[in-house]
C-alpha cells in the first residue's frame, strides 16, 4: 500500500466531544474470508449477511473469480455459487493470483490449493510479498504440495499435485492462519491429520467448517480432521461485528470525557474477545448487553462503553493471552501509556512479521507523543503514568499498515493533536468506514 501524506478533512482530532450513539461493528473480516472460501467449495449456494467491504476481503473475492468461482453480491448479502467439491475449475491451465495485501488469504489459499490439478501463481504487495511462509510451506510439503519460491515468501508458484497424505504435527508458532492452511490441506488428504496448537488463536476455521458438515474436532489444543469424501454443505450465515475494528471505538470511547457508546454486533467468540476481558479486569466501564441484531454464525453482544474516569491497572501479555489480541497489539500500546503502570507484552516476536514489524513501528511512532516504551525483540515493555503530549513531527506514519494508522488516529484524538499521518488509505484493508464512523459518534455529520 502506497503512504500518503493526506489527512481527512472531515475528522477533526481537536474535537472537544465524546462517542456517543450507537457503532454499528463492521463485519468480522476472519468469518468473512472463511465464508467466502467455505461457500465455494460447497455443494449449493452460501448465502452471507454483512460480508466486511474491505480490501482484505476483496482479494478473497477476486481470487475466487479467478479460480472460477461465481459470486453475486446484492447490497449487503453476497452469495457464492459453490463448486461442490474441492477442485477448483478455472478457464486456464494456470492462473496467476494477486492477493493485495492479505495474509490470511495467501496463507488459508496455501492449503486450498496444494492439491489441485493446475499450476497456480501467488503473488501480493510489497508488504505481503515480505512475510514469511516457511511455517506454512514445510508441514504442507511435508503433506506432498509442491511449492517452488526463491525465499519462502510470495511469488510462488504452486505446481498440480494428486494427493496430500495425513500428517501429525505440533504447530512450531500459534498462528490461526498456519492451523487453517494445515486444516484445509488435511481434508482433501488421504489420511486423517491430528495437530497440536502450541497456544490458543481464533478457531474460527474449525467452526465453520463444523456448520458446514465437516468432520474436524478441536479439544484443548488438539485438532482432529477426517478427510472430506462428501461435499460441504452450503449455508446462509450472518457474520457479525469484528473486534478488531471494534477495538478503536471502545478505547477512543474509554478515554475521551463525556462518552456513552453503545457497540453494537460486536463478537462473543472467546477467542477473540482478550481485549474486553482484560478491560474488564481491569474495572473499565464496559457492559455487556443482549445482541440487539439478526442472530450471528457466532456469538454476538452489544457493549455499552462509557468514560474511563479513572483508569487503573496495566497490561500483561504472554503467549497464554497474546492469540486473543493478537491484532490489537498496537492499540494496546497506546492503551497502556493511558494506565498509571508498567505494562508489559512478551512472546510477541510474530508480530514484527504483520503488515509491517508492529512492534518496531508502533514504538517508534508512539515515542513521538512522549510514549516511554522499550521494545525487545519478542516484545514491549510500556511504562503509564505519565501525559503524553502531541507530536512536534510534521507528519506521522503509519508505514502503511492499517492497524498502525488507525491507533495513530486514536492516538490523536486522545491528545486533541492535528498531525498528518502518511499512509491513512490503508485504513481501507479492514475497516473503510472508521474514519467515518468515528465522526459520527463524535457528533459529525452521518
Ligand atoms: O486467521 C486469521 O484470520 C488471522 C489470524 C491472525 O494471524 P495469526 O496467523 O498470526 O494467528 C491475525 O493476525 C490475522 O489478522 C487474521
Ligand atoms: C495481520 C492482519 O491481517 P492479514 O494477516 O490477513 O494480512 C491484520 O488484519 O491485522
Amino acid at each position: 500500500m502506497t503512504p500518503t501524506t493526506l489527512f481527512t478533512t472531515e475528522f477533526d482530532p481537536t474535537i472537544d466531544a465524546g462517542l456517543q450513539g450507537n457503532y454499528q461493528t463492521p463485519g468480522d473480516k476472519s468469518i468473512s474470508h472463511r465464508a467466502l472460501l467455505l461457500g465455494a467449495l460447497a455443494q449449493g449456494t452460501t448465502v452471507i449477511h454483512g460480508l466486511l467491504p474491505a480490501a482484505d476481503i476483496r482479494s478473497t473475492q477476486q481470487a475466487l473469480q479467478s479460480l472460477g468461482v461465481k459470486l453475486i453480491t446484492r447490497d449487503h448479502t453476497t452469495e457464492v455459487i459453490g463448486q461442490g467439491g474441492w477442485q477448483f475449475q478455472p478457464t486456464a491451465e494456470a492462473v496467476s493470483l494477486d492477493l493485495g495485501n492479505s495474509g490470511t488469504t495467501t496463507r488459508l489459499l496455501l492449503g486450498l490449493l496444494a492439491r489441485q490439478r493446475f499450476t497456480s501463481h501467488l503473488q501480493g504487495d510489497a508488504s505481503l510479498s515480505q512475510r514469511p511462509l516457511r511455517d506454512i510451506i514445510e508441514p504442507l510439503s511435508e503433506m506432498g504440495a509442491k511449492f517452488t519460491t526463491e525465499t519462502a515468501t510470495l511469488p510462488l508458484m504452486i505446481a498440480p499435485n494428486q494427493w496430500l497424505n495425513g500428517l501429525r504435527y505440533r504447530l512450531p508458532v500459534a498462528s490461526a492462519q498456519l492451523k487453517s492452511a494445515l486444516i484445509l490441506a488435511a481434508l482433501q488428504a488421504d489420511q486423517p491429520s491430528v495437530f497440536w496448537e502450541l497456544a490458543p488463536t481464533r478457531d474460527h476455521t474449525e467452526r465453520l467448517l463444523q456448520l458446514f458438515g465437516a468432520q474436524v474436532t478441536a479439544t484443548a489444543g488438539k485438532i482432529q480432521v477426517t478427510p472430506q469424501r462428501q461435499p460441504l454443505q452450503a449455508q446462509e450465515l450472518t457474520i457479525p461485528g469484528d473486534p478488531s475494528s471494534a477495538a478503536f471505538m471502545i478505547c477512543a470511547a474509554l478515554f475521551r470525557p463525556h462518552s456513552r457508546l453503545t457497540i453494537t454486533n460486536h463478537s462473543l467468540n472467546p477467542t477473540r474477545t482478550g481485549l474486553l476481558r482484560l478491560l474488564q479486569a481491569l474495572g473499565a466501564p464496559i457492559t455487556i448487553l443482549p445482541s440487539s441484531q439478526t442472530k450471528t454464525v457466532e456469538p454476538a453482544a452489544d457493549l455499552l462503553v462509557e468514560t474511563w474516569t479513572q483508569p487503573t491497572g496495566t497490561i500483561q501479555i504472554d503467549q497464554h493471552n497474546l492469540g486473543g489480541v493478537i491484532d490489537e497489539v498496537p492499540l494496546l500500546a497506546l492503551l497502556a501509556t493511558q494506565l498509571p503502570g508498567t505494562s508489559v507484552i512478551t512472546d510477541a516476536a510474530t508480530l514484527r512479521h504483520k503488515e509491517t514489524d508492529r512492534l518496531a513501528v508502533i514504538t517508534e511512532q508512539l515515542r513521538l507523543f512522549g510514549a516511554r516504551i522499550d521494545e525487545n525483540p519478542t516484545g514491549l515493555v510500556i511504562h503509564g503514568g505519565h501525559a503524553l503530549h502531541a507530536p512536534t513531527v510534521a507528519t506521522l506514519n503509519s508505514h502503511g499498515d492499517h492497524r498502525i494508522a488507525m491507533t495513530l488516529v486514536i492516538a490523536e484524538l486522545l491528545l486533541q493533536a492535528k498531525v498528518p499521518i502518511a499512509g491513512l488509505d490503508s485504513i481501507a484493508i479492514s475497516n473503510p468506514t472508521f474514519l467515518q464512523d468515528l465522526v459520527r459518534a463524535l457528533g459529525g455529520p452521518a
